[in-house]
Parts: C-alpha cells; structure tokens; sequence
C-alpha cells in the first residue's frame, strides 16, 4: 500500500506582498512623508532665525517655500493613502481567495477534522487583525521608522551631542517594548482561540433555534454562551491592558526621551553653543524621534501578533496536510472489498471491526443492522470521510486512500439523511449549478419522485435558506435526484427515504433497484420484504461487525439474527420501529 506523504503546503504570507509595484509606490510615498516632517522642522528653525535677525524680503521667500512646500505634502500625501489603500485591497482579495480555496480544496476527512466554526473566524475576525496589524502596519512601520532615522540624521545634521544624548534615551522605550513583545503575541493568539469558540457557539444557536424554542431551553442555552461571551471578554480586556499597559510605560518612557534632550539642548543654548531656533527645530524633531518609537512599540507588538494569526491561519489550512495527488480514478471495473477493516473515532474502542466484505459491480446491497451497529460509519469509510481506519478497503484493487478524492467523487455518490440545500431555485438544487443533457435530467426527476413538485411550483421555486421552505420529503427527493442526476457507477444511500412515507419510499427504492448497470449499497431500516427480496445481499451488522450475509431467502433459512429480527413480529411496521430503537 502507497503511504499517504502529507506535505506541508506553501504559506499564504506571500500573496499580502504579491502586488510588488503597488508597495512600492505606498513606501516610497510614505517615505516621502517622513523627509516632508523633517523639512517642516528645517522651516520652523529658518521662521524663528527670520524673526530673529532676518529681513521682511527674507520671510516672504520662506513663505514662497512654505507654500511650495504644503502643495507637495498634499499631493504626495494623496498619492500615499491611494496606493496604500488599492494595495491593501489587493493583497486581502488574493489572501481571502486564497483562503477559502484552500477551504474547499480541503478533503473531506481533513475539513471534518476542525470545528467549522474555527474557519468562519478566521474569515471573520483573524483576516481583520491581519488585515490592519500587519499589512497595514508594515507601512506604518516603514513610515515611522523611516521618520525616526530622518529625525536623528537631522539631529546629526544640527548637533552631534544632542543627538547621542537622544539616541541613548531612546533605548529606554525601546526595550520598554520589546520586552513585552511574547507576552503581547500570546495574548492575540488567545483571543483569536476565544473568538472561534465564540463564533461556534452563536452558530450552534442558528442551526439548533428550533431544538432551543421547542425544548424550552432558551435559558440555559443563554447562560452557555454568556460563558463563552465572558472568558472572550476577559482575554479581550487582558489583552487591551497589556497593550495599554506597554503603550503607557513607552509613552512616560518617552517624555524621558523629550525632556532629557531638551534640557540637554537648552542648556547648550545657555552656553551658546546653539540658537533659538535649532532648540525649536530639536523640539519638532524630538516630536518626530518619539511618536515614531511610541507608534512602532505597539506597531511591532501587533505586527508579530499579526504574524502568529497568519501561521495560525496556514497551520488550519496546511498544517494538516492534503493528500499527495492521489491516483485518478474514475472508473468502476469489478469490486468493492473491504479487508479485515478496523475502525476507531477515539483510537480507543472499535465501532467496526475486522469487516470482511466483497461488492461486486452492479448489484445491490443492503445493510441492515440495530442503531448504533456501525451502518453510516462503514458507508462515510467508503466515502473517504476517514483514513485512519486498520486494514484496506480495495477499490478494483487500489487502495481507498490512495485514490485521488476527486476522482473517488467522480465513482461514489452518496445519498444521506440530512440534505443540505442552497437557498437558491430548486433546479440549482439540484443540478448544482452544473450542465446535463436534458434527457439524464428527466430520468433522475421522475425516478426521484420530484417530477409532480416541479410542475406545481416550477423549477424556479426558491427553496430558502438550507431548505426551509421544503418539506422533509422533498429535500430528500432533490437529494436523490442530485446524486442520480450525476450518474455514477455506484450509488450510497443512508436512510435516504427515511423522511418519505412508506408508499413513496418503496417507489423511490424500488426504481433505484430497478437500475441494473449500477451498484447500489443501501443502509435501511425498512424490513420490507417485498424491498428486502430484490437486493442481491443483505449484510446484517451487529455491534460493528458484519455477523450475517445472503439474499432475503438464504438468511430467513438460515434462521440467525436476521431471521430472529424479523420474526419478532409479523407486523412490517414495528419491525421498522425495532430496529430504529
Ligand atoms: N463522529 C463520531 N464520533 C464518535 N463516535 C461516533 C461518531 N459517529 C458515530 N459514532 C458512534 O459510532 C457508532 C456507530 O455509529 P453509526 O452511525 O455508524 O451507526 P448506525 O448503525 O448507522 O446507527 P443508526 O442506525 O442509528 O444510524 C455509534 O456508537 C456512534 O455513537
């Protein structure tokens, strides 16, 4: 047997730098921004030098400057926030996109493995962070960094001693940040954690509203999510007060930073050794030194925080791995076999155990068995909804799990209990938006019972949201025309009638067994005989194992468990009802 190779998958990190010309242009831009500061600094010191000992002729050509000046500043300005903002949209539609294909390219067994509610946060709150933390914030570092190194090269440029002396009580902010800068991440991560717990439990609230109001629990099922609601809150608010607290202790770092330079400075004006003016242009510069250092504490913080969302965000997608390209396989050739088949969800107790089973090519099977037999599992193995199981399951030959899912998809079509339905018109219900020929659509319609349906209310008839304005039935009819309709050579069905009353059942299953050139297995809890006579075999399952197998005839002869589960009664329906207990 192949060995599945689970590979790792590229990070989705690059696609937020993909659009290189685009971020280029927002830096540069952004750089400009910085030089535009530090020359307002070199303005302000020429207007007091003017008002010191210059000439009014002197004042209105820095005027002249000053004009020139602010029309650059706006147009560089406009042009920082126009590139910035189409590249930020840019590099998040590639990023969402990219996410959510890598949603559905998931396998089944993979996606099933994490709560669906961990993906809708990501897409809700996650994207966000990364959104403004990072993407945006490594523009904001790059501008606030970039004003930082201008404004101490200008403070070379004016005076070397205050700028050492800035420099060296700059540090003190710095590692005020940089200390908290784990501590900061792990906070993030936490209320990311939190925020899919959350989003799960408001989304159980949708999907069960009518369990909620019809058993009266509206109230504890409050209490429950006001617990969830609350240990969200609370890493929230811790999270916010560590930020808070380390923008707090940088923040009085940096009066440290200003008011240690500018004594520094203005006892050098005392001693002569520099102007008025230079004294002010420090001021405007240390302005420039320390909301940069304010700014990019919190920037760099969130900024790593940002980048513990994105590989948060690959390990959901990747971390789990895709199965190497599997073997294409989309031809049915001769048998299904199942090989001394184990099965455990907790790794600890078998649900199925050492099934022994061979299908052949177009015939048909049902299983039948007590609830909790085992029935749904053996048919979702078959499906690939897990690969962990012991033993093989042979498809003509090859491995299960070394057939590529997609072509599996193209072999199995399976036909289950609960329906999912778009809320869109009953014809995308059921083509799923796909092209058949008109007279494989009618087939699958009439066979499936959905013919009368579609000429009351049209094939244009919305279905609503998952369904709702459908009955049981019917959901179960589209369900079945669906999976008809795509023709495969070997049908799954699992209490694929269970909704639809006897009559119609038996119709339904009766023209699926009438269907010579498929295989068909069919979990039921119908013991009908006239059903029960036409499947080439029935697999009677117990406790997870197969403990009996025949025709109708040859396991009545056989008087085992099938026969004792039959006989209780000779009334069909309570045999039904026996065996849905
Ligand atoms: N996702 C799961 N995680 C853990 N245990 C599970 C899971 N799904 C099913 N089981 C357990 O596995 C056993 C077999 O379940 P399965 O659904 O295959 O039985 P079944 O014969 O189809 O039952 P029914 O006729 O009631 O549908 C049961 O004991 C069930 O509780």
């Amino acid at each position: 047997m192949r060995t599945i190779k689970r590979q790792s998958g590229s990070s989705l990190k690059g696609l937020l730098f993909q659009n290189k010309s685009l971020l280029i242009s927002a830096v540069i831009a952004s750089i400009m921004i910085a030089g535009l500061n530090i020359a307002l600094a070199f303005i302000l010191k020429l207007l007091i030098n003017i008002s010191i000992d210059g000439e009014v002729a002197d004042l209105f050509n820095l005027l002249f400057v000053i004009l020139s000046f602010l029309s650059l500043y706006l147009i560089v300005s406009v042009t920082q926030y126009w590139t910035k903002n189409k590249y930020v949209k840019e590099a998040m539609v590639n990023y969402k996109n990219a996410i959510t294909d890598r949603m559905i390219k998931k396998d089944l067994s993979d996606f099933r493995s994490h709560n669906s509610g961990s993906y809708i946060s990501v897409i809700n709150n996650d994207v966000k962070t990364v959104e403004t933390d990072y993407v945006e914030g490594n523009i904001v570092i790059i501008t606030q960094a970039t004003l930082f190194i201008f404004a101490l090269g200008a403070m070379f440029y004016l005076n070397v001693q205050v700028a050492v002396v800035a420099i060296v009580l700059s540090l003190l902010p710095i590692i005020t940040s940089v200390a908290f800068n784990g501590k900061v991440s792990l906070h993030q991560e936490r209320v990311s954690e939190k925020n899919g717990a959350f989003t799960t439990t408001i989304k159980d609230i949708f999907n069960g509203f009518t369990v909620i109001k019809s058993f009266g629990v509206e109230k504890e099922v409050s209490s429950a999510v006001s617990g969830v609601n609350n240990s969200l809150e609370v890493d929230k608010r811790k999270f916010k007060n560590l930020t808070e607290m380390v923008k707090s202790l940088t923040e009085v770092a940096g009066f440290i930073v200003v008011v240690g330079t500018f004594t520094f400075g203005a006892w050098l004006a005392i001693k002569g050794k520099t102007t008025p003016g230079d004294v002010l242009a420090y001021i405007q510069l240390l302005n420039y030194l320390l909301g940069p250092i304010v700014i990019l504490s919190e920037s760099l913080n969130k900024r790593k925080a940002g980048a513990v969302l994105i590989q948060k965000i690959d390990d959901l997608l990747i971390s789990d791995g895709q199965k190497e390209a599997g073997i294409p396989k989309e031809q049915f050739n001769h048998s299904i076999v199942f090989d001394n088949v184990s099965f455990s969800f907790d790794g600890d107790k078998d649900v199925l155990t050492g099934i022994h089973l061979a299908l052949e090519k177009n015939k048909s099977y049902a299983i039948v068995g007590l609830s909790g037999s085992g029935k749904s599992t053996l048919l979702n193995l078959l499906m690939g909804y897990y690969d962990s199981y012991k033993g093989n399951i042979y498809i003509d030959d090859v491995e299960l799990r070394d057939i590529d899912p997609t072509s599996l998809y193209k072999m199995l079509s399976v036909i289950q209990q609960e329906v999912f339905m778009f809320d869109a018109p009953i014809e995308n219900n059921v083509f799923l938006y796909k092209n058949y020929p008109q007279e494989a659509l009618q087939k699958a319609i009439t066979m499936s019972g959905l013919d009368g349906f579609i000429e009351k209310k049209g094939s244009g008839f919305n279905c609503g949201e998952n369904g709702s304005q459908l009955s049981g039935g019917e959901k179960q009819r589209v369900s079945i025309a669906r999976a008809l309709i795509k023709g495969t050579p070997v049908l799954l069905l699992d209490e694929a009638t269970s909704s639809l009353d006897n009559e119609t059942a038996q119709a339904i299953e009766q023209s699926i067994l009438n269907i010579k050139d498929n295989t068909r297995i069919i979990v039921t809890h119908k013991l009908n005989s006239d059903a029960l006579r036409m499947y080439d075999e029935i697999i009677m399952m117990k406790n997870g194992c197969v403990v009996e197998k025949g025709s109708f005839s040859e396991l009545l002869e056989k008087k085992g468990f099938f026969y004792s589960l039959y006989n209780v009664t000779d009334n069909a329906r309570q045999k039904e009802e026996l065996l849905t207990v």
